[in-house]
């Protein structure tokens, strides 16, 4: 997999599943991360070709609930992101995917509770000798691609210190979110501090952090010359950031993701989830639109919503022969 000069879609947990990465893509996005999944969550899953979508699912032993699903469209571009703690685990769970993924990458960043009590995310980042272990690892028993995804530490030499082990390890790129673990969201990222990663590594590094707008991409780009922009929330709210002619009506996106979401069997909570998400950025979820959203209690009732009755009737019988729907 090629890293130069690739628009990216972050991992983005309940919302990057199969319906926005596609979008995404077809807006330009070149690579698509899914959300972050668990280790322990993948290694209870049995891979199954579902016949009636045309995706590969990977779906929780003794259930029907989807961990992750994928189709051969996005075999080229999409990204696994694992959550994990321990490296023989995040071996066994990547050896699950690799072969319906492009790349496998490691999350390193995250610092919600959840995940750094369990070693995962933004606890990593604090134990070089186990990223160096976990990335190795993977690095010499795939032969798919790996890469990680960091936060800024402490002092811009620590993150700099960091990114040189992790770059000798192997990994095919670095993705660096320009926030450090107690920032929040709506701290501005410091991309000064990445542009010190891009200046100490060789390899391609992916830079990430409020990129808004397409001209953002430009500018992230001049400001730390990485050579690759992922973009999360931008992405989230209008997929069409992508786009160097200018973004698509937002109301345009949000139906064409909901068709998405209806074409591919998207789980009802990360639809719903996904487009809450959109609602809030661009208007109210008080308002009739979100009230009627968080009544939805299927697809159907999205369908019916957003006036794509027929098409989510034309899936249906596509799908099943029938006008029923799960
Ligand atoms: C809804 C949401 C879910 C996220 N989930 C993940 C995740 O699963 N894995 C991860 O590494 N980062 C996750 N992030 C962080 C983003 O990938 C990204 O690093 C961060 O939002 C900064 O990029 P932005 O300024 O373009 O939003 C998430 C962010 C958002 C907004």
């Amino acid at each position: 997999m090629d890293y130069h000069n690739k628009l990216v879609l972050a991992p983005m947990v309940r919302v990057g599943t199969l319906p926005l990465r596609l979008l995404a893509a077809q807006y330009g996005a070149d690579i698509t991360y899914g959300e972050e999944i668990i280790d322990h969550r993948i290694l209870k899953c049995d891979r199954t070709l579902n016949e009636l979508n045309g995706t590969t699912d990977f779906v929780e032993k003794g259930t029907e609930v989807v961990a992750f699903r994928t189709c051969d469209q996005e075999r080229n571009q999409v990204v696994f992101q694992m959550g994990t703690s321990d490296a023989v685990r995040a071996l066994s769970a990547a050896q699950l995917v690799a072969k319906d993924v492009a790349a496998i990458d490691v999350n390193m960043g995250c610092p919600k509770a959840f995940s750094v009590q369990g070693g995962m995310g933004s606890a990593l980042l604090s134990k070089p000798d186990l990223i160096h272990d976990i990335l190795t690892t993977l690095r010499r028993n795939l032969s798919t691609p790996v890469t990680c995804k960091i936060r800024l530490l402490k002092s811009p030499n620590d993150t700099v210190e960091l990114a040189r082990r992790i770059e000798k390890t192997g990994v095919s790129a670095l993705a660096v979110h320009g926030r450090k673990v107690p920032d929040r969201p709506r701290d501005p990222a410091k991309w000064n501090e990445i542009a010190d990663v891009v200046s100490a590594l060789s390899i391609p590094v992916i830079a990430n952090g409020d990129v808004f707008e397409y001209n953002d991409i430009q500018r992230i780009k001049s400001a730390t010359g990485a050579t690759s922009v992922m973009v999360a929330r931008g992405a989230l709210w209008n997929a069409s950031i992508f786009l160097p002619e200018g973004e698509l009506p937002y109301e345009e996106v949000k139906r064409e993701y909901l068709r998405k979401c209806i074409l591919w069997d998207n789980d009802l909570k990360s639809t719903k989830q996904t487009l809450r998400e959109m609602i809030m950025h661009y208007s109210c979820l008080e308002f009739p639109e979100g009230k009627a959203l968080n009544k939805s209690e299927s697809m159907a009732d999205l369908a019916e919503l957003y006036g794509q009755e027929e098409y989510y009737q034309f899936v249906c019988k596509t799908r099943f022969g029938v006008d029923g729907y799960r």
